[in-house]
């Protein structure tokens, strides 16, 4: 490990905690998800061996329906603290600062989403963003830094990179097994074969994961949106728009040269769908052979059971399995068949996994799968995408320095 954690740490600091509260907020509801659970271990531990625990996070952008308060994320990490969670409506004005000096050992205060302070947003090298006002007024009321927001590390926003350069800078539990996990495809090596589940809508960025580590992955099994692109550079006839969608045209246009180098250089490290599922005019699912498409008239959202038997075998022989993207709209449970069907294949050996993306994932719990019986599940999107790619995370290089 490259930096310092909490074991490097002496109890009875105030610490002040980056954490990435970043959720889902339906009509102005902020939705409970995996990052709440997943910091709480960190506070937790904070808290019980005596710091003065004082949190950052931010939510939504500026302009954005997601951009709220920070005053629900307090009562649901309390919730999974099970322990008080104070907020203070302020980030670092005379009313945080009151609230900060006012802590006793073991209590936790969450100070306002950092994106309401106008020196938090503009990306900017972490020198500049520690001669903010914002850090200069905090850092001085604490001890020690501690980032856990590995999820929003590729961010060089003042919260992520400021404080490393004005404090003492630790790694929270969160970041450490997020890193490792994460980074691991690009850092380590593996006695057999390593394997990738590619999917999902954003397909130019997983097509940048598979442009980049076609030497580090034995085997690419897509489905999705890149499924469909890879099958039209093969020459069928899918992965356009019909009229109402906007999933593939741009796409294909940003990542055609790409697409079709990657199948002529790696083509056989790359499996494609042997069929494709649609909603039937019963509202079914049907299925068909992509050798028996020969025009594009209807939406396909899964891979069909036969390409699940393909794939399944290939996750059983592998040492190491990551998964970025769904292999359809699993949320709907006639097309969650594909993506069900690889997690429960990785679920079922004993390879070392990771499952990256926070709307892949979610599909875990929602059909009733361990999550102890995957390596790790990330909590993060962007930064897991530039995990994979061994690209540097601007918020863990600055922890890495002295
Ligand atoms: N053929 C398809 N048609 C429509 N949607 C699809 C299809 N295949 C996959 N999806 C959708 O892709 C979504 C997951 O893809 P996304 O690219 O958002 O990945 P993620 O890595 O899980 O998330 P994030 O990067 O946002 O954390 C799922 O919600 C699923 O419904
Ligand atoms: O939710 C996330 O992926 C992170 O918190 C980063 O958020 P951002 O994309 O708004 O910077």
């Amino acid at each position: 490990m490259t930096f310092k954690t909490l074991d490097d740490l002496e109890p009875g600091q105030r610490v002040l905690v980056r954490l990435d509260l970043n959720s889902p907020v339906e009509d102005g509801e902020v939705q409970d998800n995996r990052r709440f659970d997943r910091h709480a271990e960190t506070v937790r531990e904070l808290a019980e061996r005596g710091d003065r625990v004082v949190l950052m996070a931010h939510q939504g952008r500026p302009g954005g329906d997601d951009f709220v308060s920070l005053d629900q994320h307090a009562d649901i990490l309390a919730e999974h603290v099970g322990h008080d969670v104070q907020f203070v409506a302020d980030t670092y004005g005379d009313e945080a600062i009151d609230a900060i000096e006012s802590l006793d050992a073991g209590e936790i205060l969450l100070l306002e989403n950092t994106r309401m302070c106008d020196e938090e947003l503009p990306e900017e090298a972490p020198e500049a963003k520690a001669d903010t006002e914002f850090v200069q007024t905090l850092a001085p009321h604490f001890d020690a830094y501690i980032n856990d927001a590995y999820s929003a590390a590729h961010r060089s926003h003042a919260s992520l990179v400021g404080f490393a350069l004005a404090l003492p800078a630790y790694a929270g539990r969160v970041m450490q097994s997020e890193y490792e996990a994460n980074s691991s495809i690009a850092t380590r090596e593996f006695d057999g074969q390593v394997t990738m589940v590619v999917g999902g809508t954003k397909a130019t960025d997983v097509i940048d994961v598979m442009n980049n580590l076609g030497d580090k992955v034995d085997q690419f099994l897509l489905g999705g949106i890149a499924g469909e692109l890879f099958l039209r550079a093969a020459g069928n006839d899918v992965g356009f728009d019909l009229e109402g969608m906007d999933f593939f045209d741009d796409q294909w246009e940003a990542n055609r040269e790409t697409i079709e180098s990657l199948l002529d250089e790696r083509g056989d490290q790359i499996s494609l769908a042997v069929d494709l599922a649609y909603e039937d005019e019963n509202d079914e699912r049907g299925e068909v052979a992509v050798s028996d498409i020969d025009e594009k008239d209807r939406a396909y959202l899964d891979v069909g059971t036969e390409t699940v038997e393909t794939y399944d075998p290939v996750i059983r022989d592998s040492e190491a399995v990551f998964v970025k993207g769904a292999l359809g709209l699993f949320e709907d449970e006639r097309f969650s068949v594909g993506t069900v069907g690889v997690l429960r294949a990785i679920s079922e050996t004993d390879c070392f996994s990771v499952v990256g993306g926070g709307d892949t994932s979610r599909a875990i719990e929602m059909y009733g799968m361990d999550e102890s019986d995957f390596g790790h599940v990330s909590i993060a999107g962007g930064a897991y995408i530039r995990a994979l790619t061994g690209a540097p995370l601007a918020g863990i290089e600055v922890l890495k320095q002295d």
